[in-house]
């Protein structure tokens, strides 16, 4: 037995040696011209493999963003006459309430709602609903189409974003109806996500292009449909979104190629804080004490958020953040640490030095003044957000977009400049997407600023700090 091992193992080895022999013979025999192409063969081999493997560069194409005809426009005069009128509705205590909460809010005169608030009572039927919902999300589609020009036959996916109506068929079919998008198109109608609910979208998209051929486009949708949301009860935490919300949507077509395309997506970071209890109740749909449905907005809403963002940008600076920061904030925390046990400031990261622009969610003023306490901002890295915020109004996720348009429409967006898009939704969800710009605009003239920008910025009052 013993015997056969042994032979085995000195006919493997004498069979080896030979191998050896040959190969070593073939190699010792190439000139060095040799050798060298059968690098370059080798490094292109697998140059090749690692392309047709890695995940693909997502980009923007363009965006369009929906602008009401100045027959939708909401005075303040006309938000209190009306209300006036609907004594049975709204009683004299939560109408005086929504004054002052007007009054504070620095939401100017040509916010825009629907048709659906002009009658009395409100119409908050279903086919209220579906009206506004195709004016805004249309006209804001068109805009994405003509300032692409991308056409709609070449839409593979379309993602709609839209919290709190959900109709059926649902909004993401409605487009494919509208533009005959073909059978074999992809749709997806998210809701319930706030007003992440664009951010997200952008995730949603991304991980469809990746791995997508080339020249895939998405058609991505977010708006808000108000009609159905006026909430005619007394409890005061619910009557704030009636304040702060008004009509709007944005379209993105994104595509994984980049011809044509003038942002290219960079790092996209979620983060989700609902399991605290504080968190997840904030921002709430709910039913008061009469059975009248609305979203209750917590008024420590701005601070929770503020809070939610904080274990945010643990986890988003990583992404974003150049070595030599990142070091500073692991020095200035080590130090807080272990020699001033937590008395100490931590360094705050220098995120206005990262990024040339900011568009943060205009949720309201005193967020926006949170947010701009946290992540220690400029006011001039804050003026999207609050004109946005003046001009339009909150219109929930998408808009981020009509901030974008602001800093293009401002024509303070150059080749190579870095965007940071931040959003918060009840959860508290907080999303943050980075573009990078690779053409800036050559159109200034179709965006929804382009009638008023050289009015913009308008001063705003001083936000009073709570005691
Ligand atoms: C509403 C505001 C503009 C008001 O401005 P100020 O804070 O400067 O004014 P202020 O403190 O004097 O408040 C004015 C009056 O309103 C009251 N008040 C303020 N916020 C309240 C709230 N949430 N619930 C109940 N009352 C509230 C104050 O007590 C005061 O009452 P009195 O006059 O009786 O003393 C601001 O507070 C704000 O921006 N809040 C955040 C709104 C918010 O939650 N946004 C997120 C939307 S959700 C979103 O965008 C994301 C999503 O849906 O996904």
């Amino acid at each position: 037995m013993l015997s056969h091992l042994g032979m085995s193992v000195a006919a493997a080895a004498a069979m080896l040696q030979r191998a050896w022999t040959f190969s070593y013979g073939i190699i010792s025999g190439l000139l060095p011209i040799h050798v060298l192409m059968l690098m370059v063969v080798l490094v292109a081999g697998l140059a090749m493999l690692w392309r047709l493997h890695r995940p693909r560069d997502v980009y923007l194409v363009d965006y369009g963003c929906f602008l009401g005809d100045p027959c939708y426009r909401v005075p303040f005069a006309m938000a209190l006459e009306h209300g006036r009128l609907m004594t049975d509705l709204i009683d004299e205590e939560s109408l005086s309430f929504m004054v002052r909460l007007h009054e504070k809010s620095a939401i100017g005169e040509e916010t825009s709602l629907p048709d659906s608030f002009r009658c009395i009572p409100p119409d908050s039927s279903i086919e209220a609903s579906r009206e506004e919902a195709e004016l805004v999300i249309f006209s804001a589609v068109d805009k994405a189409f003509a300032r692409s020009q991308v056409n709609p036959e070449d839409i593979d996916a379309v993602i709609v974003a839209c919290s709190f109506t959900t109709l059926t068929p649902v909004f993401a079919d409605v487009v494919v109806n509208r533009y005959k998008l073909g059978a074999d198109v992809q749709s997806v109608n998210l809701s319930g996500m706030g007003c992440s609910g664009a951010l997200i979208a952008v995730g949603l998209a991304r991980n469809l292009l990746r791995v997508a051929p080339p020249g895939r486009h998405v058609l991505v949708i977010a708006t808000e449909i108000l009609s159905s949301m006026l909430y005619t009860g007394t409890k005061r935490e619910m009557l704030v979104p009636n304040v702060l919300f008004r009509m709007g949507a944005a379209a993105m077509i994104m595509t994984n190629s980049p011809e044509r395309a003038r942002f290219r997506l960079g790092p996209i970071v979620r983060t989700l804080t609902a399991a605290r209890d504080r968190d997840y109740r904030c921002a709430f749909q709910e039913e008061d004490d009469e059975g009248i449905t609305g979203i209750n907005l917590s008024k420590d809403l701005p601070v929770v958020a503020a809070n939610a963002l904080k274990g945010h940008i643990t986890a988003f600076g990583p992404a974003v953040l150049p070595v030599s920061e990142l070091l500073r904030v692991a020095f200035s925390i080590v130090r807080n640490r272990l020699f001033s046990a937590g008395t100490t400031k931590e360094y705050r990261p220098a995120f206005g030095e990262v990024f040339q622009h900011f568009c943060i969610h205009p949720g309201g003023r005193r967020v926006l003044y949170e947010v701009q306490r946290g992540l220690g901002l400029s006011d001039r890295d804050m003026e999207a957000s609050h004109m946005t915020l003046h001009r339009f109004g909150n219109m929930a996720s998408s808009s981020l977009l009509y901030e974008l348009d602001y800093i293009e429409a401002k024509r303070w967006m150059k080749k190579g400049d870095r965007l940071c898009m931040i959003s918060f939704s009840p959860g508290i969800d907080c999303s943050s997407v980075v573009w990078e710009c690779v053409k800036p605009t050559a159109d200034t003239d179709s965006g929804p600023w382009a009638g008023c920008i050289h009015r913009y910025p308008v001063q705003l009052p001083k936000i009073v700090e709570r005691a």
